[in-house]
C-alpha cells in the first residue's frame, strides 16, 4: 500500500491546448494517506477517469508527477504500478469458477496454495461467496460476477492502491446497498488505499473517509463528508451534495446582515464588504416555516418517511425545506426562518470566512 502524491497535475487531450476548456484536468495537487478510502465525486465529463487513468498508469499527464509513498510512478506502465483495478463491468473468467477467478492475481504472484487457498476463502466470506465458490462463473448473475469482480480487486494484499471506476454500475438497485456496505468492511478490515469513482453522493458519502469534488476539471473541494455538508466551498459543492441541496439566494452582505430582495436576515459574524456576485447558502434542514422572516411561496410539500420536503421560492429563486414529520407546519405559512449559524456566504460561487475568523 502506498500513500499517493498528485503533484501539479494537470491534463488536456489536446496537442496544444489553448482555453481553459481544453484542459480536462486543471491545475491539481492532492496527498491521499496510506491506507485511506477516497471517492472522486463528479457529474458525468468531469474529469473522473482521466484522473483514475493517470494514477492507475493509462494515461500520461500532461503537466505533474504522481508519486506512491516517495517515488515518482509517472513515467511507469500499469502493469509496473502494482494497483487492482475494478471496473464498471464485470472482468471475470466464464469458464473458470468462482474460486479460481479469485485465485488468479495471487496464482500469477506465484503464491504458495495454502496461502492462496485462506485468502480466497476470507474474500469469499466478505463478499458473501462461499456457497458458490466452486460453481463456474458463465450462468452467474451479473450481479455475483461484478461481486467476483469485487474480490478480484480485493484478493492481494500487496497492491499499492484500489481503484474502483463505478462499479455498483449494473448491480441490483438494492444489492448496491449491500455491497458499498460490504465494500465498506472490506476497508476496514484489509486496510488498502482505495480510490472510488462515481457520479452518486451516496455511495461517494457511505465509501469513502475523504470526498473530492470535481466539476468541470477542477478539484472544487477535497474534504470528509461531514465537512463537504457542513461547510461546503463552493456553491457547486453545497448543491451537489445533500438531498435536496443547499439553498442559495442572492443577497447583499453588510456586516453581521445579509439584505435577500429587501428581507435583512441576521448572520452568525460579520463579513468584510464583499465584492462580486455575493450569495448566501443554507442547508434545507436549517430553515423552517416562521411567522417572520423572508416572504416563501410553497409550491408543494412531499412526505418523505420520517421528514417532509416543503418545496417553494423565496424571491423568484427555488426554495426547499426539510422538516421532521413530528414537527407542526403551520398552515398558510408565508414566511422563513434561517438558523444563521448554518448560513454560509459565497461570492463568485466561492465560501467566504467571517472577517473575524479571517483576520
Ligand atoms: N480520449 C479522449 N480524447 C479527448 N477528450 C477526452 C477523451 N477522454 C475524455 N475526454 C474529455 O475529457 C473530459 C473529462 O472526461 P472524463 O471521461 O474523464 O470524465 P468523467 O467524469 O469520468 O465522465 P464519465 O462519468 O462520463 O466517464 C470530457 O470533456 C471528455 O469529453
Amino acid at each position: 500500500m502506498a500513500r499517493i502524491t498528485l503533484d501539479s497535475l494537470a491534463h488536456s487531450y489536446s496537442a496544444a491546448p489553448k482555453g481553459d476548456a481544453d484542459w480536462a484536468l486543471k491545475p491539481m495537487s492532492l496527498t491521499w494517506r496510506d491506507g485511506g478510502a477516497y471517492a472522486l465525486l463528479g457529474s458525468s465529463g468531469c474529469g473522473k477517469t482521466t484522473l483514475l487513468n493517470i494514477i492507475s498508469g493509462l494515461l500520461r499527464p500532461s503537466r505533474g508527477r504522481v508519486l506512491f509513498g516517495d517515488r515518482d510512478v509517472t513515467d511507469l506502465p500499469t502493469t509496473d504500478r502494482n494497483i487492482a483495478q475494478v471496473f464498471q463491468f464485470p472482468v471475470v473468467y466464464d469458464t473458470m469458477t468462482v474460486r479460481q477467478n479469485l485465485a488468479f492475481p495471487l496464482k500469477n504472484r506465484g503464491l504458495p496454495a495454502a496461502q492462496i487457498a485462506a485468502r480466497v476463502d476470507a474474500v469469499a466470506r466478505m463478499i458473501g461467496m462461499v456457497d458458490t465458490l466452486d460453481r463456474r462463473a458463465r450462468g452467474l448473475t451479473a450481479d455475483a460476477k461484478q461481486k467476483i469482480s469485487l474480490g478480484r480487486g480485493m484478493v492481494r494484499q500487496d497492491v499499492n492502491a484500489i481503484l474502483f471506476d463505478e462499479p455498483l454500475t449494473v448491480i441490483d438497485p438494492q444489492m448496491k446497498w449491500e455491497l458499498r456496505t460490504q465494500l465498506k468492511a472490506l476497508h476496514r478490515e484489509f486496510g488498502h488505499t482505495m480510490i472510488y469513482v462515481t457520479h452518486d453522493q451516496t455511495e461517494a458519502l457511505t465509501f469513502a473517509d475523504e470526498v473530492v469534488v470535481m466539476s468541470e476539471g477542477r478539484v472544487l473541494q477535497a474534504g470528509t463528508p461531514q465537512s463537504l455538508f457542513d461547510a461546503p466551498a463552493h456553491t457547486f459543492v453545497g448543491y451537489f451534495i445533500g438531498s435536496p441541496g443547499m439553498n442559495l439566494l442572492d443577497a447583499q452582505v453588510q456586516g453581521a446582515t445579509a439584505l435577500v430582495a429587501g428581507t435583512a436576515i441576521p448572520l452568525a459574524a460579520p463579513y468584510a464588504a464583499p465584492k462580486g456576485r455575493v450569495q448566501i447558502g443554507i442547508r434545507p434542514d436549517a430553515a423552517r416555516p416562521a411567522a417572520e422572516g423572508l416572504p416563501f411561496r410553497l409550491l408543494r410539500t412531499e412526505d418523505v418517511g420520517h421528514h417532509r420536503i416543503l418545496r417553494g421560492e423565496i424571491a423568484g429563486a427555488p426554495f426547499n425545506m426539510v422538516v421532521p414529520e413530528d414537527e407542526p407546519i403551520p398552515a398558510g405559512f408565508d414566511r422563513v426562518a434561517l438558523d444563521p449559524a448554518r448560513i454560509g456566504v459565497f461570492v463568485d460561487d466561492w465560501r467566504i470566512e467571517p472577517a473575524e475568523r479571517a483576520a
